[in-house]
Order: C-alpha cells, then sequence, then structure tokens
C-alpha cells in the first residue's frame, strides 16, 4: 500500500516507516534550543514540549510540560500505561484531525534539522541470550566437543546483567577495545587491540514502570511495565570476550560499547506485529507461563553499505515478556530506564545469523562487500547499520530507524 496512513494531513513519504500508527518517542534538540521529548511522523519531528508549551496537550497528563520540555523520556515513562495510552491518542487526534493543523503544522521541523540523543536514561542494563539459531551457532564455534545448547537453555532465558554507563545513542563512534587475548595457540596472554571485533544484531526493551523489591512481574503484566522497543548493536570482541568468560560470563569483551537506535517504538504501536510464541518443549515452569507473544521485526545489517544479514526477530525462542518475568522471578525490582535486549538474533538461514563470527563461521569464510573487499570481523574505519521494521495496521510499516557506529582505531595506552 502506497499511502499507508492516509488519515493524517503530514505529508508521509511513500513506504515510511513512520506513518502515524508508529508515532516513536525520542530526545532531540533543534538549532539552539534545549532538549525536549519529540515524536517523529514521516520525516518531520515535533516537540512534546513546544506541543505541551501550546496548550495541546492538556487533558492528557498533569502538567505535561514538566515531562516533556525536557531532555529524557525518563518521568514519563515512570507514569505508566495509562498515561502513555493518553498521550498517543492525543497525538494520533493532533496529526489526523485537520481542525487541529494550524496548530500543530508550526510546529514540525524537518528530520534532518534536529540532533537525536540517547532518548532516556538507562539504569540497569540485561543482555539476553535467546536466539536458539544464534546459541546453537555459538555452541558449535566455542564449544565444538560439547552439546550446542547448554542443558539449562531451554529452561530459562539466559542472561547477564552488562554495563548501563556504556550504553551509547546510535552514531556514536566506537573504539576499538584493548584487553587480554590468549588465541589456543598461544603460550601466554596478551594485551592489545582486539582482532575479533563483532556486532551483535538485537532488539531492546526499554522499562518505564517500576516494580517493589521482592515482587516478582507476572509474564501477564509485560505491557503495563515495558514502554517501548529500539535496535540494539551489542558491539563484541571476541578474542577479549573467549578468554575471559569463563566461567562467570560476559565482561569487558562486551562492556565497552552498546549502540541504541534514537526512537523508541511504543508497544501499542507493534499490536499488529504480533505473532504466536514458539514452540516450547519442554514446557517452561508455571512462572514462564502465560499469555504471550513475540514479534515480527525485520532486521537487516548493513556492512558499509553492503547487506550482509537479515535476521528474523520473530522466531526467538523465549518472548520479551517471559525475558523480564525471569529477571524479576528471584525479587529484583525493576527501575524506570532499566534495558533489556533480547540477545543476539539469528535466523535458520547462514544470511539471517546477526553476528560476524556466525557469519564468517569465525572468520573462515569471509564476507565479501559491494567495494570488492573481504571481511571476517570488523577493521577500523567500518559503518554498521542495523534497521528494523515491523507490520502495523492496514499494510502500515512501523520502522525503528537504524542503529549506527563506526569503528575508530584504539586509543594507546596511556591516552
Ligand atoms: O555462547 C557463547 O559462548 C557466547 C555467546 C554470546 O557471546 C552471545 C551473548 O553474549 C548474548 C547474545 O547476544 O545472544
Ligand atoms: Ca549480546
Ligand atoms: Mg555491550
Amino acid at each position: 500500500m502506497n499511502q499507508p496512513s492516509p488519515a493524517t494531513w503530514v505529508p508521509i513519504p511513500p513506504l515510511s516507516g513512520f506513518p502515524v500508527e508508529n508515532l516513536p518517542y525520542g530526545v532531540a534538540t533543534h538549532g539552539e534550543r534545549p532538549a525536549h521529548v519529540v515524536t517523529r511522523i514521516g520525516d518531520s519531528v515535533v516537540s512534546l514540549g513546544a506541543l505541551a508549551l501550546n496548550g495541546l496537550l492538556d487533558g492528557t497528563i498533569e502538567e505535561p510540560a514538566a515531562y516533556f520540555a525536557i531532555g529524557t523520556l525518563n518521568p514519563f515513562m515512570a507514569l505508566g500505561a495509562p498515561a502513555w495510552a493518553a498521550v498517543r491518542e492525543r497525538l494520533t487526534e493532533l496529526f489526523t484531525e485537520t481542525r487541529h493543523r494550524s496548530a500543530v503544522e508550526p510546529l514540525l521541523v524537518p528530520l534532518a534539522d534536529v540532533v537525536l540523543y540517547l532518548p532516556f536514561q538507562v539504569a540497569d542494563y540485561v543482555d539476553f541470550y535467546s536466539s536458539e539459531d544464534h546459541a546453537t551457532n555459538l555452541g558449535r564455534i566455542f564449544r565444538p566437543d560439547g552439546e550446542a545448547l547448554m542443558p539449562n537453555w531451554k529452561h530459562l532465558p539466559i542472561g547477564y546483567h552488562g554495563r548501563s554507563g556504556t550504553v551509547v545513542p546510535s552514531g556514536t563512534p566506537i573504539l576499538r577495545p584493548s584487553g587480554q587475548r590468549k588465541a589456543p595457540t598461544d603460550e601466554e596472554p596478551r594485551f592489545g587491540p582486539s582482532v575479533r571485533l563483532d556486532i551483535e544484531a538485537e532488539v531492546g526493551f526499554v522499562v518505564g514502570t517500576p516494580s517493589p523489591l521482592g515482587r516478582p512481574v507476572r509474564v501477564e503484566e509485560f505491557a503495563d511495565h515495558v514502554f517501548g522497543v529500539t535496535l540494539v548493536n551489542d558491539w563484541s570482541a571476541r578474542d577479549i570476550q573467549a578468554w575471559e568468560y569463563v566461567p562467570l560470563g560476559p565482561f569487558l569483551g562486551k562492556s565497552f560499547a552498546t549502540s541504541v537506535s534514537p526512537w523508541v517504538v511504543p508497544l501499542a504501536a507493534l499490536q499488529d506485529a504480533r505473532v504466536a510464541p514458539p514452540y516450547q518443549d519442554p514446557v517452561p515452569l508455571p512462572y514462564l507461563q502465560g499469555e504471550t507473544w513475540g514479534y515480527d521485526i525485520a532486521l537487516e545489517v548493513t556492512l558499509n553499505g553492503t547487506t550482509v544479514s537479515r535476521p528474523p526477530f520473530a522466531g526467538l525462542y523465549w518472548t520479551p515478556a517471559q525475558q523480564l518475568a525471569h529477571m524479576t522471578v528471584n525479587g529484583a525490582s525493576l527501575r524506570t530506564g532499566d534495558f533489556y535486549a533480547s540477545g543476539t538474533v539469528s535466523g535458520p538461514l547462514p544470511e539471517q545469523r546477526g553476528s560476524l563470527i556466525e557469519l564468517t563461521w569465525n572468520g573462515t569464510e569471509p564476507l565479501h562487500l559491494a567495494d570488492g573487499s573481504t571481511r571476517t570481523f570488523l577493521v577500523d574505519g567500518d559503518t554498521v547499520a542495523i534497521s528494523g521494521v515491523a507490520p502495523g495496521p492496514n499494510g502500515a510499516r512501523i520502522g525503528f530507524g537504524e542503529v549506527v557506529g563506526t569503528i575508530q582505531s584504539a586509543a594507546r595506552p596511556g591516552q
């Protein structure tokens, strides 16, 4: 469908991922103005701070300017699902009812004229490991002599706590990390810049509503707590990781940078992208059961402009609601801004693998790029972009935009 959103008076380019059915949240500056909460429609950005200051969000939440004429989504996210629904309904009204056009149109700013930031303050950051194809591939590569999947893998969504302070917005340069590594053929460990720098294409979930210590969040409560969805590139230094991570798990090989796309797509925009959860055998324990679903988000990974993978999020084994329930089943509380990533998204086909270690099978099968060069792991100057799109109502496309990063050479020790 060429015109997925005929109801809006805002011009929407054909096939745009930002029709009125999307209305994601971000944080942006425009010229000298301070950072505000914004939304995007077509190729225009609108400050919710400006809408609020003009009285156009009256009747949604108390004092909307206090939540939107600021440079972070956290206070709004903390208000909870009824407030999110009220604001979304009002924004939809403003962009679809022509009587609002004269008031709202002057507030539209071209996307190209704004600078986008990390839209929320990250509280805790968790990274899961929930793609069966990814886990199987990594098991084969890292543990060729054992079972590909660990015995616990189909009983619980495996994850680890990452480093929230190094979650960075799309476009932040990625400095090649240095660390210890020891290849099987090396006699001794050595220190230096990673020579196996990799990507992980993932989908991230942003928690809005907090939960108290001691009260697990049930699978059915997912949509009460999760505000929205982003794309993630969880940069990974495979050589540092391989030497450091047994038995306690990923540490410095994954904590130097995790890039996030600038738009948080509300769960409400993904209603039509829900898919049946995968068949789970063995049946998980009761706290992981309940009404749950996956999301049909088609990812695309480009390396210096060449498409190298199309990972399908729909096939993930554990659903985001099961991940949330697992993360809190021990009584751990949720804070506004908690962020959890799905784990690397890989599909069953070779061209659906979400990391270079899989795409090149541990560096043995180089990728061929459009410029004639080949790659196993990332070299300085490489740019990786991950984009995503999901189905919306009436044939609309719900876009996530993209998360981009370019590799810079390692800082010399002492710098
Ligand atoms: O299986 C391993 O040894 C390693 C797995 C990963 O590096 C993946 C990871 O950290 C989580 C994920 O993104 O799926
Ligand atoms: Ca990861
Ligand atoms: Mg990371």
